[in-house]
């Protein structure tokens, strides 16, 4: 027993000489590049290379961290074994995430790789403007270095790609408003957000399919067209006009786009806004993916002063019962110019964001100034019309789940005959199934007689007018006459081109 502590001191007394030897020979500074030289070296011959992605990159969050998080949490939550769950503010889905320095394995085009997420606490807290969370958290990929391109080029872009399709998908919309006449929240942001959950889509929105088709390749074309707009040096924006009576969907339709899209509404109130820069301010605080949008811009803006005055500004006061105030060619007192709202679509600012779709809504397109219609400004006009027969097929779909093939074909047939004479909207259409949906015979009845009293109205009503023209021009000279008939002809000319513009939508 002795013996055996002799030895182990002796030893001991080995090992201490030799750790002498080694700081005389080996310094620190030395070890430390030793040490990086093994490492470099077991690297050189290793088959891996190791990406770090951390939490935060500098003092900002680094969005790639957020998106691999994201894009794990869908396998994560079938595979593993121990999770962190989350639930983001405005979320409805709980997110799955990685536990701390656990791994999990990822395929990508028969690539295999390995993700860890690791956890370390913060050493110090340097100075930032922010304060910095306790711990560091960061994200190492692990992959086999003959698979570096492919995971540089493609793999990463695709897990940005993916957690945006799954944000959408996750968070609630948003809706903002500025009704709070120019004042600022407490963290001087000028739109008040309510979460967003109209629940219209386009599978329920009643209109012909051909155009609904339409509108939905131009919204993917555009969510999808970074690349194009990149390429011919245009803002990534588009620009949707509305218009039709009310009660026909327009509203609907704005809410459709923002849960197709994902995207955030931020729906402006003209006449809370008082001049061009705050104008120019509440467009410079919307984000991107969002829809901004203007209803029944004819109403908020007075654009039909244009025709009466030399000058070329709008007042909002007059609509609000406020005086008119003077010119204000940049924005001055009271006022928002067309150009101010040129601006805002089209101008130099409105590029201050991407991806950014803007809505103007109407009941009377007559009524707007030619300048907002040009070419260029609004990229697609969109008619809402009255209920037409393949709107009508949706709308009993929706309401009381009949198809074309459950109703008499007698009753189909009148239905279709009926319909467009009536010229009923959708939202009175609506009304009427919501009123018997209990029982859907009785449904498709009353609708049907009420179409029929409608079209009956409208034929009397055109009858009527009709005949009070005719008695006006009687009233005037018999001189004037054959002036009349000519005025007529022209007039009905006129009205058939109306309605042939009516029924379509028109793509700028
Ligand atoms: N095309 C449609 N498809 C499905 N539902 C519709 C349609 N149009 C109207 N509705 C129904 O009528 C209601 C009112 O419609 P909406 O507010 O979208 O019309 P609008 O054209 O925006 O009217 P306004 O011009 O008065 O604002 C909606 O809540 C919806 O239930």
């Amino acid at each position: 027993m002795k013996e055996y502590w002799t030895s182990l001191a002796s030893l001991l007394g080995v090992l201490a000489f030799c750790q002498t030897l080694l700081q005389v020979v080996f310094p620190p500074e030395l070890r430390f590049a030793t040490f990086k030289l093994l490492n470099r070296i077991s690297n050189w011959f290793s088959s891996y290379c190791y990406f770090d992605i951390t939490e935060i990159d500098g003092v900002n969050t680094n969005e790639l961290y957020n998106a691999v998080q994201l894009y794990l949490s869908s396998s994560v939550s079938i595979t593993g074994s121990r999770l962190s769950l989350t639930r983001a503010l405005n979320s409805s889905a709980i997110t799955f995430g990685l536990s701390n320095n656990d791994c999990i394995v990822d395929a990508y085009k028969g690539v295999t790789v390995i993700w860890e997420h690791i956890v370390t606490q913060r050493q110090s807290q340097t100075f930032s403007w922010r304060p910095l969370p306790e711990e560091k958290r960061g994200f190492t990929l692990r992959i086999k270095k003959r698979d570096k391109k492919l995971i540089l080029d493609s793999y990463l872009d695709y897990i940005m790609e993916k957690a945006n399709e799954m944000r959408r998908k996750n968070q609630d919309r948003l809706l903002y408003t500025n009704s709070r006449g120019g004042s600022l929240d407490s963290r001087g942001h000028p739109w008040e957000s309510v979460p967003f959950k109209h629940p219209s889509t386009f599978e329920t929105l009643a209109m012909d399919p051909v155009k609904k088709d339409e509108i939905l390749k131009d919204l993917v074309d555009f969510a999808n067209g970074q690349g194009f707009y990149q390429k011919t040096g245009r803002a990534w924006k588009r620009g949707y006009l509305l218009y039709g009576p009310p009660g026909t969907g327009k509203s609907s339709m704005i809410a459709a786009m923002a849960n197709y899209l994902g995207y955030d509404i931020y729906d402006l109130e003209l006449t809370e806004v008082h001049t061009n820069s705050e104008l120019r301010k509440l467009l410079m605080k919307t984000s991107s993916k969002s829809i901004i949008v203007i209803e029944d811009i004819d109403c908020s803006l007075n654009l039909t002063n244009r025709k009466n005055s030399s000058n070329t500004y709008y007042d909002v006061g007059e609509m609000r019962g406020g005086c008119v105030s003077g010119e204000d060619g940049a924005g001055g007192n009271n006022t928002i110019t067309l150009s101010g709202l040129l601006n805002f679509t089209d101008g130099l600012w409105s590029c201050c964001g991407s991806e950014r779709i803007f809505v103007f809504t109407t009941n009377h397109i007559e009524k707007l100034d030619p300048a907002l219609l040009r070419s260029g400004r609004m990229d697609m006009h969109i008619y809402m019309s009255y209920c037409s027969f393949p709107a009508l097929k949706i709308l009993l779909k929706n309401y009381l789940g009949i198809d074309e093939g459950d109703l008499d074909c007698a009753v189909l047939k009148e239905l279709e005959d009926v319909v467009d004479k009536a010229e009923m909207t959708p939202a009175d259409v609506s009304e009427l199934l919501i009123k018997n949906r209990r029982d859907k015979e009785k449904a498709a009845r009353e609708l049907l007689e009420a179409l029929k009293v409608m079209a009956e109205r409208r034929a009397k009503n055109a009858e009527d007018m009709e005949e009070e023209e005719q008695e006006k021009r009687a009233l005037e000279s018999p001189k004037q006459g054959c002036e009349f008939q000519e005025e007529e002809e022209s007039c009905k000319e006129g009205k058939g081109d109306d309605e042939k513009d009516d029924n379509s939508t028109i793509e700028k």
